[in-house]
């Protein structure tokens, strides 16, 4: 009864709350599911500044690879039915303890109505039965805080617990009275609808993974605004760490944590219960523990692709510069090779001790690239007679003009494994390939960097392959557009991009 009158009263406003479907927004999969909530949040937040430069956003509207048509009327209906159920959702947030299966809405991909239509209405079937079953594994196990709780665990939330600052997000080190050091991720920035819109899509996706390279979350606080509690990293992110004041990382954490992100992007993009795309991953997001053990955070951005999508397509350009790749700049393409090649970055950080894009905008893939350091990959180069990295990696330039000296942060000294940094520089120039379907998979990544080089072959035979198509207009244009039009691109992009966030 309670529904049917949210129903009817929502019923006057759908007209409103249909036509937000097409406008822009930052998340994905649960952006549809908190139309309508924002209101009923209520988040008191202090500060409502525009985003960071660092992480960049200009108007979005999405598609898939899939064709789309639908009628609008089930639209509605399903716009109407998510409203409702997250009105109900936020309720419960509010009462925690806990949160049962039951209560929780169903998840379902973001689409939009223009051109996703008929998509949404084949899926949404089988996502509810499919979901309904997902629910099950929903985490009862997180606690609601109350913001006194949260309060008091941070001081008040005082600047000497601030531990980290994002584009989105203040961080601060809090302890609880279990005595539990806990990271309280607390949303300041963006819009109301833009905060919720984090928040829901962070708790949806961290709902769906259990890793230990992924960031544990122990619970939530919606009272007084937006927060996530997280198992606390004492070692910070792999940022803090490569840049931050501190003693400069050894090789051996720097190549322990490349594998640990790795298994753990691998384990997001090709084990988990659905296929999710991270689409921030860089030094900053990746926490390290205890034992230094990498651990992939900050999923604001990420998305799910259902099984049947190739890709996903975004005019909106999200992520952080420096670690999008070409294929993303050009025609908003989106799936697990976006995280490849930012992982490719990613490694090109712990080896050279530089940032993505440095105090003077510089971009890390041209300084590598200007300095004609790279590979330069071709897995034809890579001979089956002798399966050995050495060979694999021979031919290529680098290694023949004993150029790693120029390429290894200057703060490792002679401190490094040899064989690691061959694997590594061997692994981030692939991952970094300007053409995604020769960029491996994470699983793959992860068994070349542990020295397992099998899956070589399997590379190579796959860029055959697409060697073999090159009449195809598509193959073509990949093959015409080379690695300096790819750096000329690049920096365009770079400065277009710097002219919008200047203006942000
Ligand atoms: N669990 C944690 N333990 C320790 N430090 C953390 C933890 N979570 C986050 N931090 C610190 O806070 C910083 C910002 O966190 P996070 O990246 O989640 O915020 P954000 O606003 O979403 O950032 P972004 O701009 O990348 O989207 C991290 O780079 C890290 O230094």
């Amino acid at each position: 009864m309670l529904e049917f009158y949210i129903m009817l009263e929502l019923a006057s406003s759908l007209d409103t709350e249909v036509e937000k479907i097409d406008q822009p927004s930052p998340t994905d999969a649960l952006e549809d599911c908190s139309k309508g909530t924002v209101e009923s949040i209520e988040p008191s937040v202090e500060s409502m500044e525009s985003r960071g430069i660092g992480t960049m956003e200009s108007a979005e509207s999405e598609s898939t690879s899939c064709k789309a048509s639908t009628s609008s009327d089930t639209e509605n209906q399903l716009n109407l039915a998510t409203i409702v159920q997250w009105r109900g959702f936020f309720r419960l947030l509010k009462k925690g303890p806990g949160i049962t299966p039951q209560t929780l809405p169903p998840l379902k991909p973001k689409l939009t109505r223009r051109k996703s239509k008929r998509i949404r209405d084949e899926m949404v079937p089988q996502l509810c039965s499919a979901l309904d079953a997902e629910l099950c594994c929903f985490k009862s196990t997180w606690k609601n805080f109350s913001l006194s709780e949260l309060q008091e665990a941070t001081n008040n939330f005082s600047h000497e617990n601030l531990i980290g600052e994002g584009g989105y997000a203040e961080v601060y080190k809090g302890q609880l009275k279990s005595g539990k050091l806990v990271a309280i991720k607390r949303l300041t920035r963006g819009s109301t609808e833009e905060m919720t819109m984090d928040f829901l899509s962070e708790l949806g996706i961290i709902v769906h993974v259990d890793h230990p390279n992924i960031a544990k979350l122990i619970g939530y606080g919606v009272e007084g605004g937006l927060h996530l509690v997280l198992q606390l990293s004492p070692h910070g992110s792999l940022a803090s760490l490569l840049y931050g004041p501190k003693e400069k990382l050894q090789w051996c954490i720097r190549f322990k944590s490349a594998v640990g992100a790795a298994e753990g992007l691998s384990y997001l993009h090709e084990r988990c219960q659905r296929r999710i795309i991270h689409k921030d991953i860089k030094a900053s997001n990746i926490l390290l523990t205890e034992d230094f053990e990498a651990q992939i955070s900050d999923f604001g951005l990420a998305k799910w692709l259902p099984d049947q999508w190739t890709h996903h397509t975004v005019s909106k350009v999200e992520g952080t510069f420096g670690y999008l790749p070409p294929e993303f700049f050009m025609h908003g393409v989106v799936d697990e090779k976006t995280d490849v090649y930012a992982f490719g970055v990613l490694l090109l950080e712990l080896i050279t001790g530089r940032q993505a894009v440095d105090s003077s905008q510089q971009s890390l893939v041209m300084w590598v690239g200007s300095l004609n350091l790279y590979y330069n990959v071709h897995y034809s180069e890579y001979s089956n007679d002798s399966i050995s990295l050495h060979k694999f990696l021979q031919a290529k330039p680098l290694i023949k003009e004993n150029k790693f000296k120029e390429l290894a942060d200057p703060t490792l000294g002679d401190a490094y494994d040899l064989d690691q940094l061959n694997r590594v520089t061997g692994t981030a120039s692939i991952c970094i390939h300007q053409s995604a379907v020769n960029r491996p998979q994470m699983s793959q990544v992860v068994n070349i960097l542990k020295g397992d080089l099998s899956c070589l072959e399997s590379l190579k035979q796959h860029e055959k392959a697409v060697l073999q198509r090159t009449y195809s207009e598509e193959i073509h244009d990949a093959e015409e557009y080379n690695s300096t039009k790819y750096l000329n691109d690049l920096n365009r992009q770079m400065e277009i991009l710097l002219g919008q966030s200047n203006d942000v």
